[in-house]
């Protein structure tokens, strides 16, 4: 894939030098269970080759995008992640940086620029929030302003879906169609983030929404569970370990039991999955005798089927049409959803549509920096993100597997 202006998480293997120092501003962050999600603005006079200079090792998530020039200075927004295990390289990513607008814990009154260092805040959401928040204070001397996690995911979702063309799109049979969605027809949806665990909302308006429901069963326990099994070194091996595998090896299919033919009396073919793992119980095989490709990808089918009937049946419940999906699990893998949009479609009848969107993983962190509504901040990103958007369509969305 290509890289532009990149910035990645692998910030351990180098040292930060003075002239990483470019000025930074509003600041956000979604501390979850598996992964830290941060937006931020930067501006600097660095040329394009001082940016190359700048770049990090790119993992294909971390961008910096929407380039433009004010007062002779490069704008950017950026968009990073780090592992929350990892927390240290986002502190220290964070102080080799000079943060130079830090909100305010009181939203109607003035901004506190340039205050000493044990009165700087940043908004902040996730359960990161409230199991860091020492360790900020400690490190950097931050105080994080906590941001209700379901409300950020929700105000993300809605600025995107209106603000950004071309940002949610079907994704059926290998094609991914982009969906324009008309503002006033926006309410209601469902919105599905999964993320280490899973939170189903039920969106009625820009701040009005309700969790309706959850599962444990989300991408902790795929990336959790696919280790394991496979012993694989990272997430994005495992993924590419599921898209080389088959997962008719593992799961036991209906033409499995009914000797190959459909069961086409109740709706099943015969190549639906009867029982996810199910044909583990009678291979006189151990795990060693599987291929790591095909229990990734048994694993990925199961979770993504699981996530998709629980999304239905929660629509279902609510007359909800609209599906959509956000949270890093999703990642643009094709397999992933297309397995999502399978199970939405076949649940539904076809009724309802699954939707993902291009910036699925930054729902809370853009939410949380939603929150900096001064002058018109929220018409400023809304430039960014359109700009971004036609500069860098394949940079976050990460179409090298569309
Ligand atoms: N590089 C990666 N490292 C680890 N997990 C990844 C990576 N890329 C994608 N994932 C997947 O994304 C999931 C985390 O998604 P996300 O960041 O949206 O949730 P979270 O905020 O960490 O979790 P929660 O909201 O439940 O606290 C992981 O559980 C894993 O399935
Ligand atoms: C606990 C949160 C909200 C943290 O992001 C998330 O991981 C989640 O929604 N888990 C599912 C919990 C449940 O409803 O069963």
């Amino acid at each position: 894939m290509e890289s532009v202006g990149t910035e990645a998480a692998n910030m351990g293997e180098r040292e930060f030098k003075s002239c990483d120092r470019d000025d930074v501003s509003h600041l956000s962050l979604d501390i979850g269970g598996s992964l830290i999600k941060m937006v931020y603005f930067s501006s600097g006079s660095s040329s394009p080759s001082d940016d190359q200079k700048d770049s990090y090792l790119n993992d294909g998530t971390n961008t910096s995008i929407g380039t433009s020039n004010y007062n002779g200075l490069r704008e950017k927004l950026h968009f990073l992640k780090f592992e929350t295990s990892k927390i240290d390289e986002c502190i220290k990513f964070i102080s080799s940086k000079h943060l130079r607008y830090y909100g305010s814990l009181n939203p109607g009154g003035q901004d506190n620029k340039n205050l000493a260092s044990e009165d700087n805040i940043i908004k902040a959401t996730g359960g990161g929030a409230f199991k860091f928040a020492d360790l900020f204070k400690e490190k950097l001397g931050i105080v994080l302003d906590k941001v209700d996690e379901m409300s950020c995911l929700v105000a993300g979702a809605n600025f995107l879906l209106k603000a950004v063309n071309h940002e949610a799109f079907t994704y059926m049979d290998g094609r991914k169609d982009y969906v324009q969605i008309n503002h006033k027809d926006l309410y209601p949806y469902l919105l599905v983030n999964v993320g280490s665990g899973v939170s189903m909302i039920k969106v009625d308006g820009d701040n009005e929404f309700e969790r309706v429901s959850g599962t444990s069963v989300g991408g902790g326990t795929f990336w959790g569970l696919g280790r394991l099994l496979t012993k694989c070194q990272s997430f994005d091996e495992l993924l590419e370990l599921s898209r080389q595998g088959n997962n008719r090896v593992i799961d036991m299919l209906v033409g499995d039991i009914y000797g190959g033919t459909d069961y086409s009396k109740i709706g099943l073919t015969s190549t639906t999955i009867a029982s996810s793992f199910g044909r583990a119980i009678s291979a006189n095989k151990e795990l060693d005798d599987y291929r790591p490709e095909d229990v990734a990808r048994s694993l990925l089918r199961m979770i993504s089927n699981n996530i998709g009937q629980i999304a239905y049946l929660n629509a279902l419940r609510f007359g909800l049409k609209r599906i959509i999906f956000g949270g890093f699990f999703i990642r643009g893998h094709a397999y992933t959803m297309d397995t999502i949009s399978v199970a939405v479609d076949f649940w539904s009848k076809g009724e309802a549509k699954a939707l993902f969107l291009r910036h699925e993983g930054f729902l809370g962190a853009l939410g949380a920096f939603m929150n900096y509504e001064k002058n018109g901040f929220t018409d400023i990103t809304h430039q960014f993100m359109e700009q971004s958007c036609e500069i860098a369509q394949d940079l976050v969305c990460k179409d090298e597997d569309l």
